[in-house]
């Protein structure tokens, strides 16, 4: 399965939108496209969990995500290829207000990620959660909620159950894991799987094709993503 990095440009404009049907790298057409957002504080494991399902292996040393970064995989579900769009979104506030607006449309899917190893980024999900009401998504878009870096269990300072807690408050299905431990390497693929398979099934998904000239974002050059590509 094959997984790049799209630059912001390339991922936003015309037939790049979620939901247009557009070749892969392959050549095949993957018939839908779908866009998952993932969001939470700094360093919790955004990057490395999105790179461990699109590139199937743990990323060392990532730098910090600026704006966002894209990650594509296509994956096949009952006989349809469909391409899934990991937006992998920046956690430090300087790195993202610009950018904000864009993450939250057309969104299919949100993945909301704390440290297991740190209090505070659970502590703050409620307000990431909260920003996603903030920009309207709707009630319908599946979410699921992610403790990432537990590899490092003896640094726990979140305990199952507070996350159990949290997750009933709020409805989402929870998911321990770690983007590092290769055992977890099937438990991530399940959770991003678990997400495309709803979506699947889930009619509205498909979208009207934009514009070929698309949507234009202006971006200044404190926020300008960087080209990585890990491919
Ligand atoms: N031990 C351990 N470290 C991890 C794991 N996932 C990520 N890390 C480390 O955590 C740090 C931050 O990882 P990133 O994936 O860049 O975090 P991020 O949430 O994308 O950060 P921003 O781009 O700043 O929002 C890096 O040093 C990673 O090596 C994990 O599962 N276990």
């Amino acid at each position: 399965l094959a997984s790049h990095t799209l630059s912001l440009p390339a991922a936003m404009a015309g037939s790049g939108e979620p939901g247009a049907p557009r070749p892969n790298p392959e050549g095949l057409q993957a018939s839908r496209i779908f866009k998952i957002i993932v969001v939470g504080d700094s360093s919790v494991g955004k990057t490395c969990l999105s790179y461990r399902f699109c590139g199937g292996r743990f990323l060392e040393n990532p730098e910090a995500t600026i704006g966002v970064d894209f990650r594509e995989k296509n994956v096949e579900i009952d006989g349809e290829k469909i391409k899934i769009q990991m937006w992998d979104t920046a956690g430090q506030e300087r790195f993202r207000k610009s950018m904000v607006e864009h993450y939250y449309r057309n969104v299919h899917a949100v993945v909301f990620v704390y440290d297991v190893t740190k209090l505070s980024t659970f502590e703050n999900l409620p307000y990431w959660i909260g920003e996603c009401g903030r920009h309207s998504v709707p009630r319908s878009v599946p979410r699921v909620l992610v403790g990432n870096k537990c590899d490092l269990k003896k640094k726990a300072q979140v305990s199952t159950s507070m996350a159990q807690r949290l997750s009933d408050m709020y409805d989402l299905p929870l998911f321990e894991a770690s983007a590092k431990d290769p055992n977890d390497k099937e438990l991530i693929e399940a959770i991003f799987m678990t997400l495309a398979y709803k979506l699947k099934s889930h009619k509205p998904l498909i979208l009207k094709q934009l514009p070929l000239e698309g949507p234009k974002v202006e971006l200044s050059q404190e926020d300008e993503p960087q080209s990585t590509c890990f491919c």
